[in-house]
This record gives structure tokens, sequence and C-alpha cells, in this order.
């Protein structure tokens, strides 16, 4: 596991952003996965600002994002396709066809997980997944529970996921309580992983993910046996590791 810590939340979205761009200057039609929350979107920032300096292409680009809340509408300005768009895909010269988001509205959950597990092997698998991480160390929305579970998935969402994530709705009642996400199995089988963590907020799970028991009580603990992992986080969010840990940049 390779950490890197810089000094705040702008060096570290920067940073992100140059790990994607070198991704897609060396394959153009890379596969990346995505993911929502507040931690990305610095990193989005900086990347619509280098496709519009010409930097970078996207046209070749194929996205997969990690979860979407269950029955929101995606029109709903809470969604995670809502997100998306206002964040990254409408600034950007994507191909729509390319952009996969899970559809928390289906009627048909088995099926719509079944096709999104498929439509990523497809593709070639993810060349490099982003992850931002919960308090409670979930990565997209695997929450702590008994079992990793392998595939896309629908699932429950924790208590304290719902009250962190109420800061984005009109009130605590109205966030989804079930999700659907990609596995930590499929989060797993990415060629790279790249994880962002800033804030104090998030320095046990951070602390967690590097040295807490691999169990899925934990779920970014899995991420200790990955081979090709970068963890990019702020000073705060890096407080609880030993300065052995990382590398500041
Ligand atoms: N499903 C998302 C996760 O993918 C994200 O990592 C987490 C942290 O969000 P934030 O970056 O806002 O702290 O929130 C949500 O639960």
């Amino acid at each position: 596991m390779r950490i890197l810590v810089c000094k705040d939340y702008d060096e570290m979205s920067k940073k992100a952003a140059q790990v994607i761009l070198s991704q897609i200057t060396l394959k153009p039609n890379s596969v990346l996965g995505l993911a929502t929350g507040s931690t990305p979107i610095g990193m989005y920032k900086n990347l619509v600002e280098m496709y519009e300096s010409g930097v970078v292409d996207f046209s070749d680009v194929i996205t997969f994002n990690l979860d979407e809340y269950h029955k929101l509408p995606i029109t709903s300005t809470q969604s995670y396709h809502y997100f998306m768009q206002e964040n990254l895909f409408n600034h950007i010269n994507i191909n729509p066809k390319n952009v996969h988001i899970p559809n928390g509205m289906t009627d048909n959950i088995d099926e719509e997980c079944e096709t999104y597990e498929n439509a990523i092997k497809d593709a070639g698998g993810i060349d490099i997944q982003v992850l931002g991480i919960g308090r409670n160390a979930h990565i997209g929305f695997n929450e702590p529970t008994v079992s990793f579970e392998k595939g896309t998935h629908l699932v429950d969402l924790t208590p304290s996921t719902i009250e962190a994530n109420a800061r984005f709705f009109e009130s605590i009642e109205n966030v989804p309580k079930k999700a659907i996400t990609m596995g930590t199995g499929s989060i797993f089988k990415a060629r790279k992983i790249m994880m962002l963590a800033y804030g104090e907020g998030k320095a046990d799970a951070v602390y967690n993910t590097v040295h807490g028991k691999i169990t899925p009580e934990i779920p970014a603990s899995i991420l200790q046996f990955h081979g090709d992992i970068v963890l990019i986080l702020d000073k705060e969010a890096a407080s609880k590791l030993d300065p052995s840990d990382y590398k500041l940049v």
C-alpha cells in the first residue's frame, strides 16, 4: 500500500487528478471506476480544468460508478446520477454510452446487479478505481457486515451512513435506506485502486484501513491485500498514521 500525504484538500485533489490524467494518457480507452461524496469533488474540478485546457480527452474513456441510492429518481439533486452529471460528465467530452451508474429505480434488483457486473466484465474490467471512505470504513456502500460481498448488490445503509449523508438531504427522513453498490469483490478486482480521504473525521477509518484487522466489519481493510493501491490523504486524515507509513508530497 503506497500512502501519499498532501498538505491540504486542494493538493490531494490535484494529485488525484494527475493520477487519472496519467492513466488516460497511457490508455485513452481506460475504464475508470468512479466515486461520489464530497471527497472526489476537487479531483473532478481539476479534471474538468485539464479537459478545458486540452490536456485530457475523455472521448474513449469508459466509466462505472460505485453506487446509487435505491428508489431515488435520477432527476433528484441528491442522486449519484445527478452528482456525476453536475460535477463531471456535463463538462467533459465523455460519450454518454460509456457512462455506467447502477439503476437504483429498477424493479428487478437481481437483473440490474447481474447486468452491471457483466458490463464491467465486457469492458475488460476496471483499470483504476477511485474510492472515498465512510467514517465507518465503508467503501462504495459496502457497510460493515459479517461477510465480504462479491458482486453488485442491494444494501441496507447503516444508521451512521444515513446520518452522515443526511447533510445532502432536506432531512434525515429523506435519506434512502437502501442502495445498490458494487461489492467489495467487484472493487477489489480493479487493476489499480486510488483511495482519497480528507479531514480528521476520516482518521480512524484510514488507520483501520492501513493497520486494522482484515474483516468485513472494516470493509476497507480488505484493501491491505490489493497489490496496486495508493491512498492519497490530507494531513488530518493521516493524523493517526505513523509518519513512517507515508510519504509527504
Ligand atoms: N457511497 C458514498 C461513498 O462512496 C463515499 O466514499 C462516502 C464518503 O463520503 P464523503 O466523501 O462525502 O465523506 O459517502 C457515501 O457513502
